[in-house]
């Protein structure tokens, strides 16, 4: 049981630096040991070379003298136990201080756990093949750094844990091609492994899952074939062949997850090169100077993304002081992102791998600013409003689809519930690749841009959940994602947002929606 406390590393670039700072102690204390330790190889080979001259020395000597002999034998006995002593004392490693590095927070199990869940759920949603995420090429782009047959080995058994057997066989296949990459390899490298034979047997053992015996058998043999003394492998190989001998066919097989309600939580259009609907593609630009008097000084850039149901793109509401405020200021306090369960309690969910902190609307300047123009630019009263939620997102942090609300229809209209009638979310930075927020209803993907928020009703206008709102925050491939979202109550906006029969009647409302033309 992980502690509720615990800093989940891969699930925000945050901890990144606690991480780097970890590393730079401990390689630095490395250091000073490689140092002790070549002193002491310098000492040695000083008396080595102190030995040779007086061993020569004493070989051209015709007889030896009293002293000579004297000497000589001192030197056999007492010098050479003084070397032994020597020799036999360690080099300390008190340089590395094992007490003070445990009190560092090192990253776990549940880490490397999560950091392979947010490389399998990069590559179900981009459909990336392992072996080109391990030479580095993501998504159409070729980077410069490729993972070892270790880390595809380990990608494979975490695969195998899952009973992922198809992706488990494509990652150890892309270990075994690293291997054959011949990528330089350090003495330390071939000391962990995987060795060619290993990766060969993993290969064995998925196969046989996957009831392709004939290739299991083959990997075996390949396995054999490159470590032909390995007892473990062979009996391995003994006992499968004997197993196949035994194989029932109405012997069950360990299952695959359907893979079909995965396409529904990470939609496949994550990477927006899906057509966009016919009836969207019409869809214009404004410059709203109309939901507040302030906007006809500076009006608002919108952009409509869909009408109904209304999702926009509102441009430059974030400067770059403003940003770099509210992600300093999160820095410290950022938290895993917990969402409500079925039982109504928070819990830190596999769905949503990111880390969070609120803030209050007044909570710094750049809060305040942010509150005043957003509810200038929609129109809708901010008082009546969720406090910010500040995200961060790593590498394959993801959100799968899901919907913001939290009400059933039925409850939105009883006295006293507040439910979220808009979403709304600020995008603090550029992500290098992915992240972007996809609507797989609509077809919509919106990459992050620095400044942009994205905001959409998800109760149309009789007050009803629109199903075509539900949502994803697809996987961060390069960089991280920092996001704000703030949630708009329903409750508190019956005179900005009136109940209509259509949307098309938006010119009666004083909200965003009036810009529909
Ligand atoms: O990060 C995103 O793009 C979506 C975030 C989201 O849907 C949420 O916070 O509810
Ligand atoms: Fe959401």
């Amino acid at each position: 049981q992980i502690e509720d406390t615990h800093p989940r590393f891969a699930r925000s670039v945050v901890n990144m630096d606690d991480l780097l700072n970890m590393e730079d102690h401990l390689v630095s204390k490395l250091e000073g040991y490689t140092e002790k330790l070549s002193q002491k190889a310098k000492t040695i080979r000083w008396g080595i070379q102190q030995m040779r001259e007086q061993l020569e020395k004493r070989k051209m000597e015709e007889s030896f003298d009293l002293f000579n002999r004297y000497s000589f034998i001192r030197h056999m006995q007492a010098n050479w136990l003084m070397w032994k002593r020597y020799l036999d004392k360690p080099v300390i490693l008190d340089e590395l201080n094992y007490r003070k590095v445990e009190n560092l927070r090192m990253p776990q199990e549940l880490d490397l756990f999560d950091a392979s869940e947010a490389i399998r759920r990069m590559q179900a949603t981009y459909g990336m093949l392992s072996n080109d995420i391990a030479k580095g090429f993501l998504d159409g782009v070729q980077y410069n750094s490729t993972l070892a047959p270790i880390d595809c080995l380990a990608m494979g058994r975490h695969l195998m844990n899952q009973s992922r057997w198809t992706i488990a066989e494509q990652w150890i296949l892309a270990g075994i091609k690293a291997h054959d990459r011949k990528d330089p390899q350090t003495e330390m490298m071939l000391l962990r492994g995987p060795t060619k034979a290993e990766l060969f047997r993993t290969l064995g053992k998925v196969r046989f899952e996957m009831r392709n015996i004939g290739e299991a058998l083959k990997a075996y043999q390949a396995a054999l074939k490159h470590s032909p003394r390995d007892l473990e492998i062979f009996q391995e190989y003994q006992n499968l062949k004997r197993r196949v001998l035994t194989l029932s066919p109405s012997e069950p097989i360990r299952e695959e997850p359907n893979d079909d309600i995965e396409e529904m939580e990470l939609p496949p259009c994550c990477s927006g090169r899906c057509e966009r609907p016919q009836k969207l593609k019409r869809l214009y630009c404004v410059y709203n100077c109309v939901t507040a008097p302030f906007l006809r000084l500076a009006p608002i850039k919108t952009e409509i993304l869909s009408v109904d149901p209304f999702v926009i793109l509102l441009h430059d509401m974030v400067s770059p002081t403003e940003g770099a405020l509210i992600r300093s200021s999160s820095k410290n306090q950022i938290l895993p992102s917990e969402t409500v369960n079925a039982a109504n309690e928070f819990e830190v969910a596999k769905f949503r791998t990111s880390k969070s902190v609120w803030f209050d609307s007044d909570a710094n300047e750049a809060t305040l600013k942010l509150t005043q123009r957003l509810g200038e630019a929609t129109g809708l009263d901010m008082k009546h409003s969720e406090p910010f939620q500040v995200i961060n997102y790593g590498i394959g942090g993801v959100f799968e689809s899901h919907f913001d609300t939290s009400l059933a229809d039925e409850d939105r209209f009883v006295n006293g519930y507040i439910d979220r009638l808009a979403t709304t979310l600020f995008y603090l930075n550029d992500v290098p690749q992915g992240g972007a927020t996809h609507f797989p209803g609509l077809n919509i993907t919106v990459f992050p841009k620095f400044g942009t928020v994205l905001m959409w009703y998800n109760l149309h206008t009789e007050g009803l959940l629109h199903v075509r709102t539900m949502h994803t925050g697809c996987p961060v491939i390069v960089g991280s994602k920092w996001v704000v979202s703030k949630w708009i109550d329903d409750k508190g906006q019956e005179f900005r947002r009136p109940c209509l029969r259509s949307h098309l009647d938006s010119k009666y409302l004083s909200s965003i929606e009036k810009i529909i033309i």
